[in-house]
């Protein structure tokens, strides 16, 4: 095994650039180490600098690439290995709580530990549990933002984690940092669950933001309560309209694209007669 003074003076840049990963750093890592130099160096640099070195040399600095692109070493420690994500989308009523509580369950079915965040924004059914419309429940830790998760869970227990389940994801504004953090840098498994969209079907929240992040997206449908064809939206029944609003069945409904569409109309018709109604009333008690 060569020294790392003896692969820097290898690198055919300089070392400054480049962090490695923290096991073959003698000297603490920054937070988030870069694995490939950018700028200045042009794309085609990966490809086009190895077979210019010497054998013995491009050998050598082939494993060291390998290396750092393809991983560390499995045998270290959760830590330090690589994580994951996955992102489970759709509107209300498709399943994201039941595919999160199913895909926990099975991770601990396998000897994983496990720890299932949600937001505190969500008081439907109690802070302790997160709970499926069906009544399928998982204990849960319901927290105001997920910077906050380490600490409430202790830093010892945190390190121990090998997967981290977050549901109703679009509530969480650090929802990005974090599940950068725990699956880069910290080596978990972090399984997210939210809505894509709110009821405009605007984005909502950061969830989008997490889709590059991602080793895989899964987007569920539920069932059109009005015809029974498959539901991408989630349709608003009452008149509110402030983004975040709590609630179930009582205010929402899965809604194909046809019904959504016919749904909004109804919705902003009866808006319309009802502000011209109240601006009636108060005109006439003037
Ligand atoms: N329109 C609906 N109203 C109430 N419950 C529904 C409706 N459609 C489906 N469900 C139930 O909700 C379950 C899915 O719940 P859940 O996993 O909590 O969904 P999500 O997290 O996507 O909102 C379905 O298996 C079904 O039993
Ligand atoms: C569409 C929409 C939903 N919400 C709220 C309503 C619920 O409390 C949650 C979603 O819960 P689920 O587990 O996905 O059923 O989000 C909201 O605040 N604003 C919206 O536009």
């Amino acid at each position: 095994m060569r020294s790392i003074s003896t692969m820097r003076s290898l690198l055919p840049f300089p070392s400054s650039l480049y962090f490695p990963p923290s096991h073959l750093s003698k000297t603490s890592p920054p937070p988030f180490p870069t694995l490939i130099p950018t700028s200045p160096f042009p794309k085609f640099f990966l490809k086009s600098a190895i077979p210019y070195l010497p054998k013995s040399s491009s050998s050598t600095l082939r494993s060291f690439w390998s290396s750092c692109i393809d991983g560390p070493d499995p045998s270290m420690d959760a830590r330090d290995s690589s994580g994951e994500i996955h992102v489970i989308l759709g509107p209300m009523f498709a399943g994201k709580t039941t595919t999160l509580l199913r895909r926990i369950r099975s991770e601990i079915d396998n000897g994983r530990s496990v720890a299932v965040i949600k937001s505190n924004k969500d008081t439907r059914y109690g802070l302790d549990s997160v709970v499926t419309h069906d009544g399928t429940k998982m204990p849960c830790l319901a927290l105001p933002e997920l910077s906050m998760f380490r600490d409430k869970f202790g830093i010892e227990s945190y390190n121990k984690l090998d997967v981290i389940g977050i549901d109703e994801a679009q509530f969480f504004e650090d929802l990005y940092d974090f599940c950068c953090r725990a699956a880069d840098h910290d080596g978990k498994t972090v399984i997210v669950a939210g809505l894509d969209g709110d009821y405009l079907r605007r984005r909502f929240g950061s969830v989008l933001d997490i889709v590059p992040l991602a080793d895989s997206v899964t987007k569920l449908t539920a069932r059109c309560e009005l015809c029974g064809q498959r539901a991408f939206f989630t349709l608003r029944k009452t008149q509110e309209t402030q983004t975040e609003l709590i609630a179930g069945a009582d205010v929402y409904m899965p809604v194909c694209r046809q019904h959504y569409v016919n749904g909004q109309i109804v919705m902003e018709t009866t808006r319309t007669v009802l502000d011209v109604e109240r601006s009636t009333v108060i005109q006439t008690l003037k």
